[in-house]
């Protein structure tokens, strides 16, 4: 990322605009540049608040900005260098969605930014256009709805035209608005309660002592939703009483159910998050095998374990699709929780939905049931499988599993109606879960977006 070398005005507002930089010149991601910047800026909390907002609201409603520049401005918003694009994108976001900041520090702060990043030529071009937009933004209209919903939804909740086509013929109009709403609202941070040291009720209180609040989860036992966006710094969190894990994704290794003394293999692992689930389910009795193709994926599952005490996982470096003949038909359960385009995570990963392209999701398909076909030849008869992804979009969801099942007839779906720990709400989730699968959305849920399948190996003249 490059690094502003001048004068430092207003640092929040700086760290945002390189990260936005960074993030569309360089398809670096949000997460991990903005890390990098609060590590260098070393800012106090309430400038890292503005950080934060700043490049998630920015990357979040970049679709809505984008759309308002180009009907004031002569330039299209495709056509400017990426430090003027995303100058104006910081001020549109200010202007438009934060009601705290008053329009003419939004102004002033982007004609500054203009003139640090040696831009000093556009500095009038950038104070005019954000003027007129500051000016006339009750003026400001969408895409007519009735004309032309597809554009209105995609301009006004700020999501991908493709991506909002896709939805509007899988769920119709209301419903995509919904889930467009839901992927705008910042989730909560939700964590998991380590069983293996403390029960859900003591860790609350242990939490209220550091006043954090937590309420209990109305779908996984030892989950709970806090009232904080980062509880990383906090012992209890050092000392392995908890892993940051949303609900959805604790549901797959509460469908698999892995019993205390058997063997799994968790063909996926890395960073571990199902990987120690598992191992409190299982009562840390018995043995996971823990696979990953990434080292420092792998480094995370070992260090994950260390913090949590658990002691029965082996992380081995391997490609699943290359599977040793010594492991066919060894394990009783296997977690397969695929790579996947993450279209389920856009809450909490802005910049994901203009990152993904349509191309990618078949791409995914492909090698997601690569993965499962291998991975499952280690399951013993009678084991049970849980193949689950982080997306909404069905071919690589129930296009795998369905694909899988045409080419594997000794695999059989597992009613989940009977393994899911909370009754499930809606209709159409009744009939899927006895079909052995389940969707999470974010907006009829209230979780990330997950897939989950759970299939049985049949017992051979069984
Ligand atoms: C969705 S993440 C798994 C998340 C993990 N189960 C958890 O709950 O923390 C998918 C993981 O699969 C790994 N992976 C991708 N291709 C793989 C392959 N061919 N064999 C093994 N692991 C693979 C990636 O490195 C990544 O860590």
């Amino acid at each position: 990322m490059r690094k502003n070398p001048h004068q430092r005005t207003s640092p929040a507002r700086d760290g945002a605009l390189r990260v936005l930089i960074a993030v569309d010149k360089e398809g670096a991601y949000a997460n991990l540049a903005l890390q990098n910047i609060r590590a260098d800026l070393k800012l106090g909390a309430d400038d890292l608040a503005l950080l934060t907002e700043l490049v998630y609201g920015t990357l979040r409603m970049r679709g809505t900005i984008d759309w308002v520049i180009d009907c004031f401005s002569s330039t299209p918003v495709s056509k400017m260098s990426h430090a003027v694009r995303n100058i104006v994108r910081l001020g549109v976001y200010q202007l438009l969605f934060l009601d705290r900041i008053p329009p003419w520090a939004a102004c002033n702060e982007a004609v500054e930014q203009a003139k640090r990043w040696r831009l000093a030529g556009l500095a009038g071009f950038v104070n005019g256009l954000l003027r007129s937009i500051a000016r006339k933004r009750e003026e400001i209209s969408h895409p007519d709805p009735d004309v032309d919903p597809l554009s209105h939804i995609s301009v006004k909740y700020s999501h991908p035209a493709w991506l909002v086509e896709r939805w509007l013929n899988r769920y119709g109009k209301e419903e995509t608005i919904a889930l467009c709403r839901a992927n705008n609202k910042p989730a909560p941070l939700v964590i998991r309660c380590n069983t293996l040291k403390i029960t859900p009720q003591e860790l609350q209180q242990q939490l209220e002592r550091e006043n954090v609040i937590a309420r209990f989860s109305m779908l996984v036992p030892e989950g709970l939703v806090t009232n904080l966006s980062s509880l990383a710094e906090l012992r209890l969190f050092q000392e392995g009483y908890f892993a940051v894990q949303d609900e959805s994704s604790m549901i797959a290794s509460l469908v698999l159910n892995p019993a205390p003394g058997s063997f799994v293999i968790d063909a996926c692992s890395g960073p571990g998050g199902k990987t120690t689930h598992m191992a409190q389910i299982m009562q840390n009795r018995g043995r996971i095998l823990a696979l990953d193709v990434h080292s420092h994926r792998l480094e995370l599952v070992a260090k994950a374990c260390k913090r949590m005490g658990v002691s029965i996982v082996e992380p081995k470096l391997m490609d699943v699709r290359e599977l040793p003949f010594q492991l066919q038909e060894k394990a009783d359960y296997i977690l397969v929780d695929v790579p996947c385009s993450g279209l389920g995570v856009i809450r909490r990963r802005p910049d994901l939905r203009w990152r993904v392209k349509p191309e990618d999701l078949p791409q995914h398909a492909r090698q997601q049931l690569e993965i499962l076909k291998s991975a499952s030849r280690c399951l013993a008869a009678g084991g049970i499988l849980v193949y689950s992804t982080c997306t909404t979009e069905p071919e690589e969801n129930t296009g795998v599993i369905r694909q899988f099942l045409e080419e594997c007839k000794d695999f059989q779906p597992e009613d989940l109606s009977l393994r899911l720990p909370f009754p499930l709400v809606w209709e159409e989730d009744k009939v899927t879960a006895r079909s052995g699968f389940l969707q999470l959305f974010p907006h009829r849920h209230g979780t990330d977006g997950f897939f989950v399948a759970c299939l049985r190996k049949t017992i051979k003249g069984g």
